[in-house]
């Protein structure tokens, strides 16, 4: 069981810098809000808004910008030093697997695992637990690319879990998969996120997956200068939930045109 911790973001802006003959971006405009431990929360918005933007600030991938990043009460970037073996403990879920293909499944999570400096001893155990979680125990002296897209993105959230973070943060993790395999992936998630109850901070663009999956809604608007514009709290959607369950084709509907009345049109799915 990891310690969750919380996401403070307050007044974070971003704007990068011109290059050529292209003026700045301001990509995230005082951008402020905060997650609970142990809360799943997503944030939906239209291309283009800053959510990737975001999740680069709170990983440490990215220290230039202004405000406040604060994972569990400590600031992210700017100067902050980064020891893996002190405080939250946070892992990345790309839209792309991102595994080394040089090493196998297995090879793979031991790299993260020694990373976050965890006891060898310990690796094996903790590999085939998530490997099995995510049913992928057969696989793990596999390489990434003698496994299918969806595997890969499997062995990813392995990776991730195996960690135990006590934040995590999914950049469109499903969004290159057919829906079918997303959906078996969702449920997984939710099977081991109900396990693990790590925070959770996810960025879509698809509101049923937002709705599906989450504790709350977080909306932004389109940029320059992204916003978070409003949000849409799911405690009343109870877990585990269901493909089938109405209540969250419902609900998606109404995040859609709650976020519409904000963008102004339907770009997002
Ligand atoms: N390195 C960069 N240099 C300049 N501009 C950038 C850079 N990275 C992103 N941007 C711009 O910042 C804005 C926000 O980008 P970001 O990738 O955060 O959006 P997003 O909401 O994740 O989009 P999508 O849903 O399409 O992935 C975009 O207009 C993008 O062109």
């Amino acid at each position: 069981m990891s310690h969750a911790a919380s996401i403070e973001i307050s007044n974070v802006t971003k704007t990068y810098p011109p290059r050529g003959d292209s003026a700045g971006w301001k990509a995230l405009d005082r951008a402020t809000f905060s997650v609970s431990p142990g809360e799943f929360v997503c944030i939906l918005g239209p291309s283009g808004c800053g959510k990737s933007t975001l999740l680069n600030i709170l990983s440490g991938l990215d220290d230039q910008y202004e405000g406040l990043a604060a994972i569990h009460g400590r600031s992210v970037g700017q100067g902050a030093v980064r020891r893996p073996s002190v405080g939250p403990r946070t892992a990345y879920v790309f839209q792309e697997p991102r595994l080394m293909p040089w090493r196998t499944v297995r090879a793979n999570i031991e790299f993260a695992l020694a990373a976050s400096n965890f006891k060898p001893s310990e690796w094996r155990g903790r590999i085939d637990n998530c490997l099995a979680l995510v049913e992928l125990s057969q696989f793990s002296e596999f390489y990434p690319l003698q496994l299918s897209g969806g595997m890969q993105q499997r062995a990813a959230i392995a990776r991730a879990f195996s960690i135990e973070p006590d934040v995590l943060l999914m950049d469109e993790p499903f969004s290159a998969l057919d829906e079918l395999t997303a959906r078996r992936l969702r449920q997984q998630l939710l099977t081991i996120w109900e396990k693990f109850r790590s925070t959770v901070l996810f960025v879509t663009h698809n509101a049923f997956e937002a709705t599906f999956l989450s504790d709350r809604i977080l909306m932004m608007t389109k940029g320059p200068g992204g916003k978070f514009c409003d949000e849409v709290e799911l405690s009343d959607l109870s877990r585990p939930r269901s493909y089938e369950d109405v209540r969250v084709f419902e609900k998606s509907r109404f995040v859609v045109e709650r976020l519409v009345s904000h963008i102004g049109q339907i770009d997002v799915e």
